[in-house]
């Protein structure tokens, strides 16, 4: 098979990017790293497959990679990419769905815990040498196991945080989704334990609230100071989707005004989060810096499938996971 030319744009482990040298002629080059970014720019006017995450690769991009055939995303979110752009010029978008569900709803699931019986703050208080008494009700949390969850999203990894949540936590589970599952199809397991409701409904009800959105045009922006205001006054919230599905000063006003109890989140409108971001210290806030996904096992996975997707669709076979850009 002909070799082509492949840009890597994320760091990949070594046995994948072997997998890719052995076929193809392979630039590693990340744009967000300046000393390498005169190095990308001079690989992208002749790849024909890109693979990487947390770049966005934009129309502008787009034009200056004019032999490009596939983008392959080590990420199973798509927000990066100009789907319409993608699908005019017939190039393939493929990502990782799947691979990293049960981590990602590891992740949301100790934010749940964290934010609940406030491990992140007690844990400080033992550091810090402020543990001088047995702890008073002004320190307790509050139970997550028997607790309702609200889950915004009820795709692949909502669905893994609603088997936790179901059958290890006995939480009744609400959950909101742009269509309806067939439970009995998909989760059987879940039949009778979850229950498609809607939203307003859902956010009245919901002690926990945990958002697992895509961000797309529908989707940014909504979690907004009506949806906060629709919440149980101490409601808490988790966001593991994406950060620009909230705005983000609705969600601090409904901290400071006390809807909110607390926030956990993985994920924010900018990340790296800003230093000056409110987010990043407030009280009541457990941040994370994006860490769903992130495990040794789970991000090698990623890779894999990610690489196995590039190399099939350059050789011009299926791919195993193409994310259609037609209806995006
Ligand atoms: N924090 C992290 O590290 C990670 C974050 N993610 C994010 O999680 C997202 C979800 O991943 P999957 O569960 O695999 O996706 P999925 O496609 O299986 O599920 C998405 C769910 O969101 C619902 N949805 C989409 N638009 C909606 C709207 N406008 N209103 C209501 N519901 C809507 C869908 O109906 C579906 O239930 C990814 O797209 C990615 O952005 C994914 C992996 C790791
Ligand atoms: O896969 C994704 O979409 C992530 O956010 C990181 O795993």
């Amino acid at each position: 098979m002909k070799r082509k030319k492949v840009l890597v744009f994320r760091e990949l482990p070594e046995d994948q990017l072997a997998r890719l040298q052995a076929a193809h002629e392979v630039t590693v080059a990340n744009p967000r790293i300046a000393e390498q970014r005169s190095a990308f720019e001079a690989a992208l006017p002749e790849a024909q497959g890109l693979i990487g995450s947390s770049f966005p690769v934009d129309e502008a991009l787009l034009a200056r990679a004019s032999k490009l055939e596939v983008i392959s995303s080590v990420s199973v979110g798509v927000d990066n990419y100009a789907p319409a752009a993608l699908h005019a010029r017939g190039i393939l978008l493929c990502h990782t769905p799947g691979v990293l569900d049960e981590t990602v709803a590891d992740t949301v699931f100790a934010l749940l815990m964290a934010t609940s019986r406030r491990v992140v703050e007690l844990s400080s208080l033992v550091r810090e040498g402020r543990w001088s008494k047995n702890i008073g009700e002004d320190l307790f949390g509050h139970d997550v196991h028997g607790k309702t969850l609200g889950l915004l999203g009820f795709g692949r990894i909502g669905q893994a945080i609603a088997r936790r949540a179901a059958l290890g936590f006995g939480m009744p589970v609400l959950f909101h989704a742009r269509h309806a599952v067939d439970l009995a199809a998909h989760a059987p397991e879940l039949l009778g334990r979850a229950t498609h409701t809607p939203l307003d409904e859902l956010l009245s009800r919901a002690d926990i609230v945990v958002a697992m959105l895509p961000l797309s045009d529908s989707t940014r922006g909504m979690i907004d100071a009506r949806v906060f205001g629709r919440m149980k006054p101490g409601a808490i919230f988790i966001n593991g989707g994406r950060g620009a599905t909230v705005q983000e000063p609705a969600l601090l006003a409904a901290l400071d005004q006390g809807t909110l109890r607390a926030a956990g989140l993985d994920v924010f409108a900018t990340e790296p989060l800003p230093l000056d971001s409110p987010l990043r210290t407030h009280p009541r806030v457990t941040p994370l810096p994006h860490i769903g996904s992130a495990t040794h096992e789970t991000r090698h996975a990623m890779a894999e499938l990610a690489v196995t997707n590039l190399l099939k669709a350059l050789a011009g076979e299926r791919p195993l996971a193409v994310y259609d850009t037609a209806f995006a």
